[in-house]
């Protein structure tokens, strides 16, 4: 196709019939040419738009993806649709704070999430000020990862700008996420330097601002910022290699029990009930990587292949091509 004299512009917000996108010239709204549903694209996404500015012409290749499968019941037929969570995203935030938010397993749910899009997960504990001993929060949080990045912060302090920079440079990409009422849209506003409360925040019934809907905002520093709004009972499908990262001191042993399908359930020659009995493995962690894992199997069959993960970047279309290919080569050296 020829690009000429279209212009790229990110989107901030998807709506029914059209998009909300960020030009260099500004904040414009765009129409979707027939046969573009809105819902296939993400906050995030790069599109080209025409040069009168009104009309989306095409979505450039995303980078990464970050998608929830939702459940709904259909009969007695388990159905579930990806909601694509945000585009072309670097970092993601997985927000929680030092009080009874903060639950290790739904933060494990999160690093799947990441892992699973290729997206670097980084945990922010907010409300550090509120308690009486953040670092129990904090090492809870590290024990999940050596090398995840874990951040104690007071959302309303004047360093949260600069205790995230390395994140949010010139050209970055984070995605907030986290339960309601976490700190998200106070980290919001801290990083845009804007009262959030003006745009994609609503009073609820409470008096209380929520955050209603995805938002892409561009930052000072040049980065950018998905805001979105609290996510409930995060479901994993789909996401064996997102589990294997989050879990990685389990899966990295699990090739060297005795047997392959092991279940690490007490079998012979078991190397991560060793790992267990040595006290180099937390046994609780097991348990919640079993929980995950069989979600994630019972979800995946349900789903199927062609229920679309991965709008726009399938992976398993990729290794169902790379399996063809492989079968395609051997025939040739059969004959
Ligand atoms: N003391 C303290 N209060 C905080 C901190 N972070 C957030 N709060 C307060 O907690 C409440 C909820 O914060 P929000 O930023 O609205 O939370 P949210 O995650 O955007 O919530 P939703 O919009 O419902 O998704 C507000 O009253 C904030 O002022 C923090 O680090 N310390
Ligand atoms: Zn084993």
């Amino acid at each position: 196709m020829d690009d000429a004299g279209h212009i790229p512009a990110r989107v901030s917000q998807v709506h029914r019939d059209r998009l909300a996108v960020l030009t260099p010239d500004g904040a414009r709204e765009v129409a979707l040419p027939n046969g573009h549903p809105s819902g296939s694209f993400a906050v995030g996404d790069w599109v080209l738009i025409s040069a009168s500015q009104s009309v989306m012409q095409r979505r450039l290749d995303r980078r990464s993806l970050l998608q929830r499968r939702v459940h709904s019941r259909a009969g007695s037929r388990n159905i579930g649709e990806y909601r694509l969570i945000g585009a072309n995203i670097d970092t993601l935030f997985i927000t929680t704070s030092c009080n009874a938010d903060f639950n290790v397993a739904r933060v494990e749910r999160y690093l799947t999430l990441a892992h699973d899009a290729g997206v670097e997960p980084v945990i922010l504990l907010t409300k550090s000020d509120m308690a009486d001993h953040p670092e129990t929060y904090r090492d809870q949080a590290q024990a999940l990862g050596a090398n995840l990045a874990v951040v104690l912060l007071d959302a309303h302090a004047p360093d949260v700008p600069n205790r995230l920079a390395r994140w949010t440079g010139a050209g970055k990409t984070v995605a907030l996420s986290g339960s309601s009422g976490v700190g998200k849209t106070t980290i919001t506003n801290a990083l845009t330097g804007i009262a959030a409360a003006t745009q994609g925040v609503r009073d609820d019934d409470r008096g209380r601002h929520t955050t209603t809907a995805r938002h892409l905002y561009a930052l000072p520093t040049g980065g950018w910022l998905i805001d979105t709004p609290g996510i409930r009972g995060l479901g994993v499908s789909d996401a064996a290699s997102g589990i294997d990262a989050t879990f990685v001191e389990i899966t990295s042993l699990a090739g060297t029990c005795k047997f392959r399908n092991c279940l690490h359930e007490g079998e012979p020659g078991c190397a991560v009930q060793a790992a267990i009995t040595a006290g180099q493995i937390d046994p609780d962690r097991l348990s919640r990587w079993r929980k995950l894992t069989e979600e994630d199997a019972v979800n995946t069959a349900t789903s199927g292949a062609a229920m679309g993960k991965g709008y726009g970047i399938s992976k398993r279309s990729k290794t169902t091509a790379l399996a063809k290919q492989d079968k395609a080569a051997n025939k040739h050296k059969k004959r």
